[in-house]
């Protein structure tokens, strides 16, 4: 599981406190969730050495994402192109068709919308019906209580998710994150 948008160190210890595997942070400036990283790194360095902290890239170039990530001390990167980069999660952005080839490590499908990313719109679930890669797949877009079982029939790598975790754009709301999270292990 992947909660993605982090802004502050609060919010990501209940994350890790809740158990979720994957902490996101997103470096994209036109988002009410970008953070500088700076801040990141600040963060990062007072969480376990083994948290999964992965960093969401739209525009940087792969020296660029590869600086960014050394600076703050990230483990993977969030991309949305074929990138030479070591650690990724490659994002593909779906409106009605799966890709017919897909990056061999983790990858990521969200709904393909006006915004990139953060959308809290899904995408046809209903594609997923026999794709080979889904056991390396997270699930993205739109994700929330309401709809973890459709999406766990489908048995994916993980499901990462923003909007409806908070009570605004950029900061988590606690009861959201619990009771999703409760939900979710109760489905499994
Ligand atoms: O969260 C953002 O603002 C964001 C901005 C740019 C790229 C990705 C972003 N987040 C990703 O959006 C989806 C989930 O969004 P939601 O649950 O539908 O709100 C997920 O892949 C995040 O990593």
């Amino acid at each position: 599981m992947k909660f993605c948008g982090m802004t502050n160190l609060e919010d990501v210890f209940y994350s890790l406190d809740l158990g979720v595997d994957f902490i996101g942070f997103v470096f994209y400036k036109k988002s009410p969730r970008f953070i500088k990283p700076q801040e990141v790194k600040n963060i990062l360095k007072q969480l376990p050495k083994d948290t999964k902290s992965v960093g969401v890239f739209i525009e940087e170039n792969e020296n660029e994402i590869i600086s960014i990530m050394d600076y703050c001390g990230l483990k993977y990167a969030q991309v949305y192109n074929d990138l030479n980069i070591q650690s990724t999660i490659r994002a593909y952005r779906i409106k009605d068709t799966l890709p017919d080839k897909v990056y061999d490590g983790l990858i990521l499908l969200d709904s393909l919308t006006a915004q990139v990313g953060g959308s809290a719109q899904k995408f046809d679930w209903s594609i997923l019906e026999d794709f080979c890669a889904i056991d390396r797949a997270f699930i993205a877009g739109g994700v929330s209580l309401d709809n973890i079982e459709a999406i766990a029939k489908h048995k994916p790598y993980g499901v990462d998710l923003v909007s409806s975790l908070e009570s605004f754009p950029g900061k988590k709301d606690p009861v959201k994150m619990k009771n999703f999270i409760d939900k979710l292990r109760s489905t499994k």
